[in-house]
């Protein structure tokens, strides 16, 4: 391009319309704490140098001349700017307008949908969900009112400025490289009136202190544009040092400006490995859910490093179902000139993976054991990601197990673990019985936990999608199956019922209860594979279950809902045969009308309980209102 084309061209262009909400949002924003903008973009300085040291091993040429990364930030008290400067990897201009002009995080778009829905409960933004949550770049709209971006790729002789006052578009046009940093971006934040606070030295070096004191990259502070830079931060590698000189505010400022959440972290695990193998790891369990964690796409986000340069965050570095662990690993076998490709399978890195997930593991069962307030929040933040393993980790599935807790019909309102169940198991109980369900109210007031409860037998009360999933893959612990109790006969005569109820312990069947099964049976067979008396039942008339074989009747739900199977099972219908209702039912069998009505209706009530809809409603509608006309003439 022409030295006289690059002063003329300037294009605008609009924002993507979730950029311009998030802007409205920033603008908008009623956060007070504002300060979170400058560690948003101080990491992003960073992650460029670190690309650009990346980027260097293969083409050196491309950091000649200015070996040492650096991020500069200058003040401007009389011209009401904040500059913040690196000599990382640069931007060209379709990066930019690729990187600042769209949303490229899916975790940001979970946030948008979030603080909007609070803003329409509440009408307002839920301000602290801006704070825990950092937004990237964008977030320097709260402080400024307008921005620019000059920038130059390394080894490139181009350099380009973005520009935006935030209000719906952004402007790009090429500058002249005398003009640009020698080699990265240059941001220059037009601070809002009462944003003036950022050009004072005391206030941005604190800042910068408290939230950014462990980015591995130098950073410098210049009070006044021409001034000599003070280094505020020195840039090495905090998980270097030994343990015994790290603070706990030392972890967590640095988990936060690694993770970009503002949370604290529930969980720390630094370790260095030696031997066969070795390498570093600090990784952190987050101290609340991450937006995106149940995005199929979400994978790990542990970053690794090879001798201290960061090769990349898609390693893989531990298994899906610890995918909320952040951190890194920093190792010094592998070869820095390997492609990403090839680390991915290379066996080094999968005996590093190993090592990694048993230790973390470690750590979350020793927080178990020491701290159990600290271990629930864990366990409600992550368990429904940690029980996937059970499903997909074959050799660590019995240490999954012993970790997960569940709700149950003992637990009240706390949890339980396996070892609690077993330990609490029935004189000669062989299975574990569970219950899944897509609420813990409904699984609560289930037909089908009646017997149970009658006995004292504990059923876990599942409500994850993937617990539908785990208990088939997970044939037992300690020696007890899994069993469901909406799946095949309940088969309760093993347990007795306590004394005082001794006398109605096992159901009659009674001629006439014989003689309205049968009818059923007849009269359902469309519906039910079969009809018979339960013995799980004891104040409901009826319920539904799964054949002994078949799915388990939530599973087949899910699966039914993710078109993975066709059609449904038919199902059991069991019936109470100790009810009032059913042996009123079964005295009129001179009725034929009512009598039809009459299993029909029970049919669908047992579907109702179990959360389904009636299969033809307006036919149920009127066999209500026929057997109600009867009943009140
Ligand atoms: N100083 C910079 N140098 C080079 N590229 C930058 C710089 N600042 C921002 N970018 C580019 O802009 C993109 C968007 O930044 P933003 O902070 O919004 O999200 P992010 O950094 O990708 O997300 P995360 O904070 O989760 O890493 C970055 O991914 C990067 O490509």
């Amino acid at each position: 391009m022409t030295e006289a084309a690059v002063e003329k061209t300037v294009e605008n262009h609009a924002f993507e319309a979730d950029v311009a909400r998030l802007l409205h949002m920033m603008v908008h924003s009623v956060y007070s704490d504002r300060n979170v903008f400058l560690r948003e973009l101080i990491s992003n300085a960073a992650d460029a140098c670190e690309k650009l040291r990346y980027e260097a091993i293969t083409d050196p040429s491309l950091s000649a001349g200015d070996g040492e990364n650096r991020i500069t930030l200058t003040l401007d008290e009389e011209g009401k700017r904040l500059t913040i400067e690196d000599n990382g990897i640069g931007m060209s201009r379709a990066e930019m307008i690729e990187a600042l002009g769209t949303i490229a995080r899916s975790g940001t778009r979970a946030f948008m949908e979030r603080i909007e829905a609070a803003r329409t409960e509440k009408g307002e933004q839920d301000a602290q969900l801006i704070g825990q949550f950092g937004v990237g770049f964008y977030s320097c709209f709260m402080v400024a009112e307008k921005v620019d971006v000059v920038s130059r790729r390394a080894g490139s002789d181009e350099a380009w400025r973005w520009s935006s006052d935030g209000k719906g578009s952004y402007a790009i046009d090429a500058v002249d490289v005398s003009e640009a940093p020698a080699r990265g971006t240059r941001i220059t934040l037009h601070l809002l009136e009462d944003a003036g606070t950022y050009t004072s030295r005391w206030t941005v070096e604190k800042i910068i202190k408290d939230q950014s004191g462990h980015v591995p990259v130098p950073i410098l502070l210049a009070e006044k544009p021409g001034a000599e830079p003070a280094r505020v931060t020195d840039g090495t590698a905090l998980w270097t040092r030994s343990k015994n000189e790290i603070s706990a505010e030392d972890y967590t400022d640095f988990y936060r400006s690694l993770s970009g959440q503002y949370d604290d972290p529930a969980l720390n695990v630094h370790f260095r490995a030696e031997g066969r193998h070795e390498y570093t790891t600090l990784a952190f369990v987050p101290g609340s859910q991450p937006f995106d964690m149940f995005d199929p796409d979400r994978r790990g986000r542990m970053k690794l490093y090879v001798k201290r340069v960061f090769i990349t965050d898609d390693a893989d570095l531990v298994p899906r179902y610890l995918r909320f662990v952040r951190g890194l690993v920093d190792t010094s076998d592998l070869p820095l000139n390997m492609s990403r490709e090839m680390i991915q399978e290379s066996p080094i890195l999968s005996a590093i993976r190993k090592g990694v997930t048993s230790r973390v593991l470690t750590a979350i069962e020793k927080l178990a054991e020491s701290d159990t307030e600290a271990f629930t929040k864990l366990w409600e933040n992550f368990g429904p990601v940690l029980k996937e393993g059970i499903y997909e980790d074959f050799e660590r599935r019995s240490q999954l197990l012993a970790l997960s807790r569940f709700r149950s019909t003992s637990s009240g309102e706390g949890y339980r673990s396996l070892a609690d169940y077993v330990g609490d198991a029935k004189e000669g109980q062989r299975a574990i019985y569970y219950l899944t369900g897509g609420n813990l109210d409904q699984l609560r007031a289930s037909p089908q936990l009646e017997g149970f409860r009658a006995r004292g037998v504990e059923v876990l009360l599942l409500t994850d999608s993937i617990d539908s999933f785990w208990v088939m893959n997970a044939p037992e612990f300690d020696g007890k199956s899994f069993k469901s109790i909406t799946q095949g006969s309940a088969d309760l005569s093993q347990f007795a019922k306590p004394e005082s109820e001794q006398a109605e312990n096992k159901p009659e069947t009674t001629a006439v209860i014989d003689d309205l099964i049968t009818f059923a049976k007849l009269r359902l067979t469309d519906a039910v594979s079969d009809v018979r008396v339960s013995d799980r039942l004891t104040e409901s008339a009826v319920c539904l279950v799964a054949f002994e074989g078949g799915y388990d009747r939530q599973l087949e739900k899910i699966l039914q809902g993710a078109g993975r199977i066709e059609g449904a099972s038919k199902p059991v219908l069991e019936i109470n045969a100790d009810h009032s209702l059913v042996k009123a039912i079964a005295a009129r069998s001179d009725d034929e009308t009512l009598r039809e009505d009459a299993v029909l209706l029970l049919l669908d009530q047992a579907r109702i309980l179990d959360g389904d809809k009636p299969e033809e409603p307006r036919a149920f509608a009127e066999r209500l209102q026929r057997v109600f006309e009867r009943a009140l003439r």
